[in-house]
């Protein structure tokens, strides 16, 4: 005879089988605990960084992601930059979210600390030790960037992006192809450091364009400047057409 045995919406037969129930593994600390590491046992732990995350920054208010080098050091003007994002920005009435580490995000989070705003560091665990900055002032740990990534977008209502590396570009382009693609709305995207950023731009708009892989309103997704000033104003303004829209619709996400 075939035994059947579920495991949730899984059926299993003949070599498949365990002969062990749910509550033996969870109470049985004797046996093997290979099972924790498996696919679907980190299923559960995803959703629970997803309920963590969701449930811890519910209430935040209107917020901005900044982004920018975890390598900018405390005296490089582009620090001082980072500062006078943050500290703008709540100012502007934002609280400021960043990946809670150092360099960029550090200085974001100081002006914000600084200025009495709200001071988010989203942090990520990595292979190295790294840790939330001592600006942070509400901070979770995420282990799963692709879990971090959807509170930047879930919880801000724009990007500010600082000079930085394949971090903060990650971070850029799939906020861009969001934008791009509908998923968000009234999200702008603001580059500050016109010298830093100004030969992507040409490079997209040269090639990019140039062999038809975007539209030319493509281009108008991002917004260069080195005003800070600038900046923020992108945010209020976008602020501003939310609010003009009938509730159901200000949200990002269903
Ligand atoms: C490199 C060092 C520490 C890295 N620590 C980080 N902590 C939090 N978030 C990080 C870290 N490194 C990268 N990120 C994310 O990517 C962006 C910056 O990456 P880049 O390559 O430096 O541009 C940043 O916005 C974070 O979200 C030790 O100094």
């Amino acid at each position: 005879m075939v035994m059947d045995k579920y495991r949730g919406p899984m059926r299993l037969r003949r070599g498949q089988v365990d002969h062990t129930t749910h509550d033996q593994r969870l109470l049985d600390s004797r046996g093997p605990s290979d099972w924790v590491h498996t696919d679907p046992w980190r299923v559960m732990r995803i959703q629970a960084e997803f309920i963590e995350g969701f449930g811890s920054l519910a209430d935040l208010g209107p917020a901005i992601s900044v982004f920018g080098s975890a390598r900018t050091p405390s005296d490089h003007p582009w620090y001082a930059l980072g500062e006078e994002v943050g500290r703008s920005l709540v100012a502007a009435g934002f609280a400021v979210i960043t990946g809670g580490g150092p360099g960029a995000m550090e200085a974001a989070n100081k002006g914000a600390s600084e200025a009495g705003g709200v001071s988010v560091g989203l942090g990520i665990e990595l292979p190295f030790e790294a840790g939330l900055n001592p600006w942070v002032d509400k901070g979770i740990n995420f282990r799963y960037f692709f879990a971090r990534k959807t509170m930047f977008v879930k919880y801000s209502q724009g990007f500010v992006v600082l000079p930085g590396g394949v971090g903060t570009l990650d971070e850029l382009f799939e906020a861009i192809t969001l934008v791009q693609t509908g998923t968000v709305t009234s999200f702008p995207i603001v580059l500050v450091g016109v010298d830093y950023w100004s030969g992507l731009l040409d490079w997209a708009r040269e090639k990019m364009l140039g062999h038809g892989m975007i539209s030319p309103d493509d281009l108008d997704l991002v917004v260069l400047t080195d005003d800070v000033g600038e900046a923020v104003d992108r945010m209020v303004r976008a602020r501003e057409e939310r609010a003009m829209r009938p509730p159901e619709r200000r949200g990002q996400w269903d």
